[in-house]
């Protein structure tokens, strides 16, 4: 059943404003809200509801993927909005807020199942979940959820506490973790792409597959989070959350289906071998499109001297009957060269015993974002007597792609978890995470570093090199296919 009160804590802030309001706006026009619905935007900012419902309106013009179409709707949507000034820290508070609440859902005849949604500074998450509990702002005998925004902790002590406090308020089973990666449309159709295609399940494993290689590369730098971001660095912004979510999700399988499972199987890196697996690195100046690029250390709020990494890479192995033998790179930078996230399997070399050179192989690359395609690289006898790649590929566009708040959003309306994480699966991603923290603290790894607008550090070459292999860039992947066959999906 869909929660019809939304209750959006941080509704002034940057999150909201790009991703949450569009999402909801998105998931009105598309008829997945329930009706009537009711949204009490939070924040210590003075606005008004007028004033604030045109920040959202702005807000979804700017940031939606349909927001330029229709003023009538978007301003039918904001008129859902109240806005409420609210200092999250004021326990007395939250009795008006409960107030406020309950006339409004009487007036709108709704039945108090509420969605608490924390877009708020991680040290707010337990305070705020207890003044909700204590102040009976969650309704009794009605649906209640809470969705926590990352960062969920900054280690595994904190975030074990996290959950402690959280759990002192709420069930878990009332508690949605985000991981907005989950929510992004490719990766939630790995399961049924590799399900749905016995060919693809046939060839998954360690007998084919030599490889696999998980980018997430961005061209924004750290924009302006400094403050968050000096302290958090790639490791735990990025890493701990969406790039162990995707290898989890990347490498579950018929016979081990649960993530937590694919998690425990992870070798784990002592801190003391961690240079040998893990490469860390800081952009410095560069250029992008014949612009200049400040370095990390010149962005306006980054402490001087900071040795804060912006990008990480590591090979992961996994005890798990699939996979052992296997090696995932997985890497992730801000201030690349591109804004890509794929999934890479790169193929035994089928020829390696007779072919001089160039090793001849197959990919499947699952491209996850900006654009969503899959695409099969195989080889042909060319024009000139020699092996020439061809793409086989399906994609889809841009445009088309849903965002992942928007599935997310309404997941959490829902209550169904399946594409939050789970407690487990953050409690084993922290532990595995925990000695290259150490080692990253203790300068055991090598901070190296990079032109802003560049592939990342060189020295990450050598990661894969070790075992005869380089990463896969884009032309790589996809070179000027001589027979395409493509499908584009409309509206998926
Ligand atoms: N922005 C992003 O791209 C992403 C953000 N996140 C996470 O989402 C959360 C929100 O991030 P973001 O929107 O960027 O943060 P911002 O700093 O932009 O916004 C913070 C929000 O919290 C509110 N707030 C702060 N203190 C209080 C308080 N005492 N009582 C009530 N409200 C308070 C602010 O209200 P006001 O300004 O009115 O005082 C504001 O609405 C964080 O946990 C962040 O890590 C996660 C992924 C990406
Ligand atoms: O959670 C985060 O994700 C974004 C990248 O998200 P994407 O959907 O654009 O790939 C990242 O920029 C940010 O630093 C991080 O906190």
């Amino acid at each position: 059943m869909l929660a019809s009160t939304f209750v959006l804590f941080g509704a002034t802030g940057d999150l909201a404003k790009r991703k949450l309001f569009p999402a909801l706006y998105n998931l009105d026009l598309d008829g997945k809200l329930p009706e009537p619905f009711a949204v009490f935007a939070l924040g210590r900012k003075p606005f008004d509801d007028e004033m604030f419902r045109e920040h959202a309106a702005e807000a979804i013009r700017r940031f939606s993927r349909r927001g330029n179409a229709d003023e009538e709707k978007i301003s039918r949507f904001v008129k859902r909005i109240k806005y409420q000034i609210a200092d999250a820290t004021d326990a007395a508070g939250y009795a008006g807020l409960r107030e406020t609440v309950e006339k409004r859902e009487r007036e709108l005849g709704l039945p108090g199942d509420r969605l608490f949604y924390l877009s708020v500074a991680p040290e707010h998450f337990g305070p705020i979940a207890s003044h909700i509990r204590a102040s009976g702002l969650a309704k009794e005998n009605a649906l209640t959820r809470l969705v926590i925004e990352k960062p969920f902790g900054r280690d595994l002590a904190t975030a074990r506490a996290l959950n402690a406090a959280l759990l002192e308020s709420f069930p878990a089973e009332d508690i949605y973790y985000i991981d907005h990666y989950l929510g992004k449309p490719m990766v939630q159709n790995l399961q049924s792409l590799i399900a749905a295609n016995p060919v693809l399940k046939a060839v998954l494993s360690n007998k084919y597959v030599a490889n696999v290689q998980i980018t997430a590369s961005e061209t924004v730098g750290v924009e302006s989070r400094a403050g968050y971001y000096d302290e958090a660095g790639a490791l735990r912004d990025m890493f701990q959350n969406h790039m162990l979510q995707l290898l989890m999700m990347t490498a579950r399988h018929s016979e081990i289906f649960d993530k937590r499972r694919i998690m425990e199987s992870a070798y784990p890196i002592a801190k003391e071998a961690a240079g040998s697996h893990v490469v860390r690195g800081q952009y410095a100046a560069g250029s992008a499109d014949g612009k200049p690029l400040a370095g990390y250390l010149d962005e306006p709020g980054i402490v001087p001297g900071s040795r804060t990494e912006t990008y990480v890479a590591a090979r992961v192995m996994l005890d798990d009957p699939i996979w052992r033998g296997v090696p995932f790179y997985i890497r992730t930078g801000k201030r690349m060269s591109e804004k890509s996230t794929r999934i890479v399997f790169v193929f035994k070399d089928p020829l390696e015993a007779h072919i001089q050179g160039e090793p001849v192989r197959n990919y499947l690359t699952i491209r996850v974002q900006p654009d969503e395609s899959v695409d099969f690289r195989l080889n042909l006898h060319g024009m000139d007597g020699g092996l020439e790649p061809v793409s086989l590929r399906f994609s889809t566009r841009k445009e088309e792609v849903p965002e992942a708040y928007e599935r997310l959003l309404h997941d959490a309306l829902s209550g169904d978890p399946t594409f939050f994480a789970h407690w487990d699966e953050i409690e084993l991603a922290w532990k595995w995470v925990q000695p290259l923290q150490e080692a990253f603290a203790e300068n055991r790894v090598p901070l190296y570093t990079y032109p802003a607008g560049s592939r990342g550090p060189k020295e990450a070459e050598e990661l894969l090199a070790e075992q005869g292999f380089s990463w896969l860039e884009q032309e790589d992947l996809a070179p000027e296919p001589r027979v395409e066959a493509e499908a584009v999906a409309a509206g998926r």
